[in-house]
């Protein structure tokens, strides 16, 4: 390379960079450049030269952080790479903004390896948006949102962080979580799912965890817990909100200080396992009714990933209904291989309680039941539904969204409880009834995920949204 290529790659760096990740980049005939994003005065790069940003959070404050935003809204062609503290709380508005439109990202210390890497792909043309869009497992990804879930999943697989994924049921979260998994340099070590609702509440630290011989009646052996198991891979914790506070102090500690100590044991295991987690529920509120701690919300929640409702999913609902029916079609005869106009319609007008997994079980029912080529509305069972003029507007189905979503929101919140949640929203109890029945809300299975205190009966929802049952 001579010196005047050399002198032409170029990092504008907006922050502080240490002395030795300039001398790695000098090493590799990157120059690198000194910027202030407060000051909004740009890069000033010559004709022909190659500049890459560096968007520094090293130490900036929030007000630093919204001037790096501003400085990448005005600077979109520049290729932006960003630096976060281990400690960033992904879900701030201004982070996720800056994370939003970055091309990568790198935590401290920066894995210079890798940065150079991605340097090296930059000046060869490589552009973030022009990578294939495909990820193994998650398919129907042409809505805008699954698009940016997409890009995300990419930014965020390589990175040793936990990733926080919430969503409705049935969006996809694990599926998200075996991409995270599957992108990332552990791909080749386990992923281990864990439901921390299923566990058995007396031996949640036993088999998270493990016990050594003797730890308690009937442990006739040692045996190692789910962690341990996945040793070098990954952990994906479903429903974390539902870890009781005891397993999540030594959760806390293995995340802070890669360390577990079986029960019966006072010995410390160094363990390396990232880890994912899900929640459906609203965890701050969570932290606020002290039933999760705090510091192990902010370690849970460096990343954030929103798994859309597949209502939101404008354009996928077709494509996944296709692949669901052609996955099936491999393996059991149906002589169905296509949907009638009126099944897509309803399909799009339906509002996907149940989200992918729903969409999933109604493909399969009908390939099964279906008599003709092709998949009419009543074999997926939506023969009610026509579409309304909400459903076929973006405004409008933005709207029906946000209703829905508040009105789930405050069902969660109230614990199902239909006069509190009627309370909260200042509306009759009819009306909370009226609303769940317009948006398909199945209140028994929610109420069973939540699971409220034994004996407390909820109304219910049946196939044609009617209450069925209430007890309060
Ligand atoms: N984009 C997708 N492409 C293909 N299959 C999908 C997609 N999203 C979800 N699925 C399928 O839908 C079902 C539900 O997905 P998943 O279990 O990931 O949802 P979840 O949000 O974790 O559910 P829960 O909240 O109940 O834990 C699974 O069978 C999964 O394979």
């Amino acid at each position: 390379m001579t010196n005047e290529q050399a002198s032409r790659r170029c990092v504008v760096w907006f922050g502080q960079p240490t002395a030795e990740e300039c001398a790695s980049l000098a090493q590799a005939g990157w120059r690198t450049r000194i910027g202030d994003a407060r000051l909004q005065d740009g890069v000033g790069m010559r004709r022909d030269d190659i500049v890459v940003a560096m968007a520094d959070l090293r130490h900036g404050d929030e007000q630093a952080i919204q001037a790096m935003g501003r400085l990448m809204d005005n600077h979109p062609w520049l290729p932006w790479l960003v630096l976060v503290p281990q400690e960033t709380a992904a879900g701030k508005p201004e982070v996720v903004r800056v994370l939003r439109d970055s091309a990568d990202f790198f935590t401290v210390p920066v894995d210079m390896k890798r940065l150079l890497h991605t340097l090296m792909k930059i000046s060869n043309g490589w552009s973030p948006t022009a990578e294939k869009a495909d990820i193994p497992g998650i398919v129907g990804a042409v809505s805008p949102v699954m698009r940016t879930i997409m890009s995300s999943l990419r930014k965020y697989a390589p990175v040793e962080l936990p990733v926080l994924i919430t969503g409705e049921t049935g969006s996809g979260k694990e599926i998200a979580a075996r991409a995270l998994h599957g992108l990332s340099a552990r791909c080749e070590h386990p992923f281990v799912p864990i439901n921390c609702g299923a566990l058995p509440s007396n031996l949640v630290q036993s088999e998270l965890f493990g016990h050594e011989r003797g730890a308690f009646t009937g442990a006739n052996v040692r045996r190692i817990g789910h962690f341990e198991t996945a040793a070098g891979g990954t952990v994906f914790l479903d429903e974390i909100g539902d870890l009781p506070l005891d397993a999540q102090t030594s959760l806390l500690r293995l995340m802070e200080e890669g360390t577990l100590v079986r029960v019966g044991s006072s010995q410390p295991i160094k363990l390396d396992v990232r880890v994912l987690a899900a929640t459906h529920v609203d965890m701050e509120m969570a932290v606020a009714q002290g039933r999760f701690r705090e510091d192990l919300y902010y370690r849970l929640n460096v990343l954030r990933l929103r798994m859309p409702a597949l209502r939101e999913r404008e354009g996928d609902v077709e494509l996944l209904a296709q692949h669901f029916l052609d996955a099936f079609r491999l393996r059991h005869h149906s002589r169905a291989h296509a949907f009638s106009i009126q099944a897509r319609q309803a399909m799009r007008g339906f509002a996907w309680p149940g989200n992918v997994r729903e969409l999933l079980n109604r493909v399969q029912r009908a390939a099964v039941v279906a008599e003709g080529t092709l998949i009419s509305a009543a074999d997926l069972d939506l023969q009610d539904m026509q579409p309304t003029p909400a459903s076929r507007s973006s405004l409008g189905l933005t709207r029906v969204s946000a209703e829905r979503e508040a009105v789930l929101n405050c069902l969660h919140e109230s614990h199902f409880n239909i006069s509190e949640c009627a309370r909260r929203l200042n509306v009759s109890r009819v009306t909370v009834y009226r609303l769940c029945k317009k948006h398909k809300v199945a209140l028994e299975e929610l109420r069973d995920g939540d699971r409220p205190p034994a004996g407390r009966r909820i109304a219910a929802v049946n196939g044609h949204g009617s209450p069925v049952a209430q007890s309060m």
